[in-house]
């Protein structure tokens, strides 16, 4: 019996990086949030202080900056791949790394109807992201978004459910439905268009989410996460995280108004959390580490 070391990783978190290409006058921004985390040979460190694979987390930022420059960024995935599979390519006893990015959103403020050349807006808080796990010679990436508030002013109920002492919610055939969408997607090959793949995931969960006349948040996950599969054969799973943003009515009678679901009090906490995994039947389980959970 003895006391050993378990499994472990370490890297540079939340690197913020901002670059302008600057090819024309008409510049483009890339906002990126980048997280490397290496794994491997690092009993030593831990157990003698033998530093001689640690590649200094410090030298892993200066590496996500220095790439920035050597080629243009790309898309997020494209950029985590060329991250992790220079860590785990270069640094001594290194086999595993885990890339995570998140990506700001920037447009052009409109000028005179068209989008400025170098001036830009933070629109939404939504995120893209993507999370690269280098196993050796093997890439697994699962991409994603985060914190894209969506609501349906109608076309949503919620009643059928048990009953008990505690249970005071009235049953409703109309009420407002909003949430904002975590989801992360498996992708079963790196041989994809990141970009085209992610805007047409991004929309076609956007049109379920419209679309389904919704019994619970719970239908609506499921709707979302099948239509984006059905339309991405590329896709193995979807996993979306959905906080259910309550909207309740407010009585309006003690003034002699009638509230015909016009107004409605938008409470932030408490709020429903709706979680789930949308997924093809024949395709293998992947390990949690891959979608950028806590592991430790
Ligand atoms: O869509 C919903 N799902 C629930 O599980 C739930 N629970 C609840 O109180 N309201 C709702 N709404």
């Amino acid at each position: 019996m003895g006391i050993v070391m378990g499994p472990n990783q370490y890297g540079k978190a939340e690197v913020r990086i901002v670059s302008v290409n600057r090819d024309t006058p008409r510049h483009t921004i890339k906002d990126l949030n980048v997280s490397s985390s290496l794994r491997g040979d690092l009993d030593g460190a831990h157990l003698t202080g033998d530093n001689s694979n640690v590649l200094p987390t410090d030298t892993q930022k200066n590496t996500v900056y220095a790439f920035a420059k050597e080629a243009p960024i790309g898309e997020i995935e494209e950029f985590a791949l060329r991250l992790g599979r220079h860590f785990v390519g270069t640094a001594d006893g290194i086999t595993g790394a885990r890339i995570l990015i998140d990506e700001y959103s920037w447009e052009r403020i409109p000028v005179g109807g068209t989008g400025h050349d170098h001036s830009f807006a933070r629109s939404t808080d939504e995120k893209r992201t993507t999370a690269v796990t280098i196993d050796g010679d093997q890439a697994h990436v699962v991409s994603g978004l985060k914190d894209l508030i969506v609501l349906k002013s109608t076309g949503s109920e919620f009643w059928g459910y048990p009953k008990d002492k505690y249970t005071t919610l009235s049953e409703t055939n109309d009420r407002i439905l909003a949430t904002a969408v975590t989801a992360r997607w498996r992708y079963l090959h790196t041989d994809v268009d990141w970009g085209k793949s992610f805007e047409s995931i991004r929309a076609t969960m956007l049109e379920a989410f419209a679309t389904t006349h919704s019994l619970a948040l719970q239908q609506s996950l499921y709707e979302m996460g099948k239509a984006a599969m059905e339309k991405h054969p590329e896709v193995a799973e979807v996993r979306l995280s959905l906080p259910n943003k309550h909207h309740f009515l407010v009585d309006l009678e003690y003034c002699g108004l009638e509230n015909n679901n016009e107004v409605f009090f938008a409470a932030d906490r408490p709020y429903g959390l709706i979680e789930g995994v949308v997924k093809r039947d024949d395709v293998e389980e992947a390990p949690q580490a891959w979608y950028s959970l806590p592991q430790f």
